[in-house]
């Protein structure tokens, strides 16, 4: 498979070591300083770029023909556009705010907690994400899915970086050191507390997941997510 890196920074070059390592090829690398973008020798295209830049690789992926994967963080409230573009284009498209198979299984595993804790409301949720200094978006793309997660079955309208917001739930955003993803979520009573939490050790399990989801993607058509993929829940 000939893979376009939209995005050639930390997670384009994880994703070309295992890329090259199950024989695919790496058809484009785009960083801040392309002016080229030739998808002619292209089977799918990687986008791991930054907010403001996602959109614009996605639709260039999509105007060549090319299935396209992001796993861009801090640009969703134009998610829908995109879901659009791609039909209107007959494409293919599949966002992630995490590709790693941990994290998939996490956020089941959190709707399962939220779903139970919805009968129990002494507990309120919080959820804290740490990640690394270069990061640019707060809060993290998998600390918003798994807000909404928990939105779905609660009291809560909106998530909210603010402690103490009646109405939002609190998402404690960390920034420190070369953290590459924590994310906990805790339920807290007067009594007790209730937790679960997924550590990332590496880029590995992202860079994995992307690759696996490329390999998955490249002849189908519309518009998917990693449940597709991976086949849970
Ligand atoms: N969904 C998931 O599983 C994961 C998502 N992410 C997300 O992926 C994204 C990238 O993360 P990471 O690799 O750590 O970030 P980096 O900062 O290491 O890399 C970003 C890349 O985007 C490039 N870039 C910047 N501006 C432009 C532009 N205008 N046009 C094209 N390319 C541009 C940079 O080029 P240059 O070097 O020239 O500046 C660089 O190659 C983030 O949004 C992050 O949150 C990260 C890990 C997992
Ligand atoms: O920027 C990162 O590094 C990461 N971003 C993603 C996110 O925003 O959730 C996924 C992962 O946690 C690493």
């Amino acid at each position: 498979m000939r893979i376009a890196l939209l995005g050639y920074g930390k997670m384009g070059k994880s994703i070309e070591t295992i890329a090259v390592n199950r024989h695919h090829s790496i058809s484009l690398k785009v960083s801040s300083h392309t002016s080229e973008f030739d998808f002619s020798d292209t089977d799918v295209a990687i986008d791991f770029s930054v907010p403001t830049t996602a959109v614009t690789n996605i639709k260039r992926a999509l105007d060549a023909g090319v299935p396209v994967i992001s796993g861009t963080t801090g640009w969703l409230d134009q998610y829908d556009t995109m879901v659009d573009y791609c039909k209107e284009q007959n494409g293919t498209f599949l966002y992630a705010s995490n590709f790693s198979l941990g994290v998939n299984l996490f956020f089941e595993l959190n709707k399962k907690l939220s779903d139970l804790m919805s009968g129990f409301p002494e507990y309120k949720p919080e959820i804290e994400e740490t990640h690394h200094i270069q990061k640019l978006d707060s809060p993290s793309g998998t600390a918003i899915t798994l807000a909404d997660q928990i939105i779905d079955v609660s009291a809560y309208n909106s998530w909210s970086l603010e402690m103490g917001n009646p109405n939002g739930l609190y998402i404690n955003s960390i920034r420190t050191d070369n953290v590459p993803g924590t994310h906990e979520i805790t339920y807290n009573s007067d009594i007790d507390s209730i937790s679960i939490k997924h550590t990332a050790h590496s880029r590995q399990g992202f860079a994995m997941g992307a690759i696996i989801a490329a390999e998955w993607i490249k002849d189908k058509k519309g518009v998917f997510s990693m449940k597709d993929v991976l086949n849970i829940g």
